[in-house]
């Protein structure tokens, strides 16, 4: 594509500056920092995209690109891209509209616009991520995570990924307990000593976590039964992982429910008899998950994201909306959760 140089007035040539610093500020106050590899991934997509050497871009204040063709030393041609990213898009949307602006300039002339448009770029999970924990870290001022849910509801696994992004250690209490018993295993301590005994450790575990900060801990299932726990849980902030019943049963039934102790005494397909058992297990704990501090519904981020199935959000985006929902939180936003 040939690019000729546009014969601009001065005055053209100021407003094209005012409106590429506009769509600048734009960017820097959206994004954030925005990642130069994020950014050319969009200007990749222009017609002009042949022209775009990843090597030669540079990021300039403010989030822009800018790229230097090959007719560089010769005319002293220079190519801008600046992008500018939605304001209103929710954080866990899986794509968004991207108004880009291309622009030219002759040797110390700024130029005019050559072309804008907006395309449609996937969403970079991992950097909304990051940029959400970055939003929220200092809200939390070091104060611990403890995710509560049904067994089986991810709070492991959004758990580590939750405390690696935010700086914080992990800590999962029924591997403390297993650990402190030696590497007797939950369902060998059930067996051996009983449902009380394993329930007197969960909470001796949660007194003494409660009093560290910038933790991410996740807590056993059945932890939120007990009040005194809630006790030591309200040092930090409770988010609770709400999964359908469903995906639950499906998740444990795949893997098998031998660790799983209180799920041992049903009859039938494991499937069958794992929904069964959580069915009875939330008509006796639902309220009391609800009395956490923050929800993170994967039936709402499902919708959110136009996905039938829940088991199609993944960890990251999990993360993400327990990130929003803390600052919801934090920033008095939530009210008493409902369900
Ligand atoms: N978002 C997800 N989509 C699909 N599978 C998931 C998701 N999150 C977790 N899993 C799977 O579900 C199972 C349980 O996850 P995980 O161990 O994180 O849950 P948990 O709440 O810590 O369970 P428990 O209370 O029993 O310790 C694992 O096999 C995990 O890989
Ligand atoms: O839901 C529960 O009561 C439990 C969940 C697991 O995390 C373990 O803490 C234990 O198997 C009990």
């Amino acid at each position: 594509m040939h690019v000729t140089l546009l014969q601009d007035t001065k005055n053209e040539h100021r407003r094209a500056v005012k409106r590429e610093r506009d769509s600048f500020e734009s960017a820097s106050i959206v994004e954030g920092k925005p990642r130069v590899s994020a950014l050319a991934k969009v200007a990749q997509r222009l017609p002009f995209s042949s022209w775009i050497d990843s090597e030669k871009i540079a990021r300039r204040p403010a989030g822009s690109l800018r790229f230097s063709p090959g007719l560089k030393e010769q005319s002293k041609l220079r190519v801008l891209v600046s992008t500018r990213f939605p304001t209103t898009s929710a954080s866990n949307q899986q794509h968004r509209n991207v108004d880009l602006v291309v622009s030219c300039s002759y040797k110390n002339f700024p130029g005019s616009m050559l072309q804008s448009g907006s395309c449609r770029t996937p969403v970079d999970e991992d950097l909304i991520l990051k940029n959400k924990s970055e939003e929220v870290e200092p809200y939390l001022s070091g104060r611990c995570i403890y995710l509560v849910g049904m067994m089986g509801s991810g709070k492991t696994t959004v758990g580590e990924i939750l405390s690696q992004v935010l700086g914080y250690s992990f800590f999962d209490c029924d591997t403390l307990i297993e650990k402190e018993a030696g590497g007797t295993s939950v369902a060998e301590i059930f067996k051996l000593y009983g449902e009380d005994f394993f329930r007197d450790k969960e909470t001796e575990v949660l007194q003494e976590l409660s009093l560290m900060h910038r933790l991410v801990v996740s807590t056993g299932g059945g932890a939120v039964v007990r009040p005194i726990n809630w006790r030591y849980m309200q040092k930090g902030i409770s988010v609770w992982l709400d999964v359908p019943l469903e995906a639950l049963a499906q998740r444990i039934a795949a893997v098998g429910t031998g660790s799983r102790p209180l799920l041992h005494h049903e009859s039938g397909d494991a499937y069958t008899k794992t929904y069964k058992r959580l069915t009875m297990l939330f008509e006796e704990r639902g309220e009391s998950y609800a009395n956490s501090n923050a929800r993170v519904s994967l039936e709402s981020i499902a919708a959110e994201l136009g996905k039938k199935d829940v088991s199609d959000v993944t960890p990251t985006a999990i993360a993400i909306e327990a990130l929003e929902q803390i600052k919801g939180f934090l920033m008095g936003k939530n009210d008493r959760l409902t369900f």
